[in-house]
């Protein structure tokens, strides 16, 4: 099947965008706009997944009207976090092209980017390529700083040029169908992301705290946690905290705090940091 201009919902050139995402920290929330920047199109619907209320609402997304979705999240433990997961494998992208993004804190993105791809070919998206990105770790702090600063302006740039190929594909080459077959190492990882239980950072580090003394009550970290798990009195709930460090990294006078659990994490992250890894997309001929 040939998805024909006129099935498309471009004028003049103008390319409307879908976009859906996860990002605690924002990393991926940033390359998303850059790649958008370089599609030139419009964001005309969006899915910001990251909140627990937009998590648990079927989001209202009208694919009929997009070109191309955007579909990104980081990668947590080689993986995409399991409510993320559980919310896009119940959208339908109606034989839509989509492009897959995931960023990643200098380690490795190990199976996460599969894991999206897979979603996306088995809810009908015509994978049109996908994107692995640097951000910032979200465990980095300024006595272990990780992949600090990324997406930096290297990466932002592959970022542009990513969007920039895609509008070339989508303007000028005829749209086909990619092989959404799945393979069986896809298929293994579509299984195993499927069972494994949520992933989340509190077997190597603390759950975040506020130093009283230093917190200004801004409740900027009530306001951003993805698992609505802050109190009003800046407590924690435990038993939610995911520990993503969207509290940490948003608060204004580093009351929030949290800490690798033992020296061989500590040691873990600066090897990490040490790696010299670049962004990247894939865009296969169709
Ligand atoms: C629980 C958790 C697990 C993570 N696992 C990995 C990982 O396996 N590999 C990696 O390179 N980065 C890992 N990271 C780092 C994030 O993928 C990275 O910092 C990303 O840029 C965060 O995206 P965001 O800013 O959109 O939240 C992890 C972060 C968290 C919070």
């Amino acid at each position: 099947m040939v998805l024909k201009e006129e099935q498309m919902n471009m004028s003049s050139n103008e390319i409307k965008l879908a976009t859906v995402f996860f990002s605690p920290t924002g990393t991926t929330k940033k390359v998303i706009d850059y790649i958008a920047e370089g599609i030139g199109g419009e964001i005309v619907c969006s899915a910001d997944l990251t909140k627990q209320d937009n998590r648990e609402k079927q989001p209202d997304l009208d694919f009929e009207a997009v070109d191309l979705i955007i579909v990104g999240a980081p990668t947590y433990g080689g993986f995409l976090y399991k409510e993320f997961r559980n919310c896009i494998k119940c959208l339908d992208f109606k034989g839509k092209c989509v492009i897959a993004v995931t960023l990643y804190g200098n380690a490795s993105t190990i199976f996460a980017t599969g894991e999206m791809i897979s979603v996306i070919k088995k809810r009908n998206g015509n994978l049109l390529g996908y994107g692995e990105f640097v951000g910032e770790h979200s465990y980095s702090h300024k006595e272990i700083p990780v992949a600090e600063g990324r997406p930096n302006a290297d990466d932002l740039q592959t970022a542009v040029k990513f969007g920039k190929a895609v509008r070339n594909r989508l303007l000028n080459t005829e749209t086909s169908y990619s092989d959404n077959r799945l393979s069986v190492f896809d298929k293994i990882i579509s299984f195993i992301a499927e069972i494994k239980p949520v992933h989340t950072g509190k077997r190597i580090f603390t759950i975040p705290q506020t130093d009283k003394e230093k917190c200004i009550n801004c409740s900027k970290c009530v306001k951003i946690c993805p698992k609505s798990c802050i109190n009003p009195d800046m407590s924690t709930v435990k038993d939610e905290c995911i520990v993503c460090m969207a509290c940490v990294k948003i608060c204004p006078t580093g009351a929030r705090t949290a800490y690798p659990k033992n020296i061989i994490i500590k040691a873990g992250l600066k090897l990490i940091n040490k790696r010299k890894h670049k962004s990247m997309f894939v865009l296969p001929k169709p």
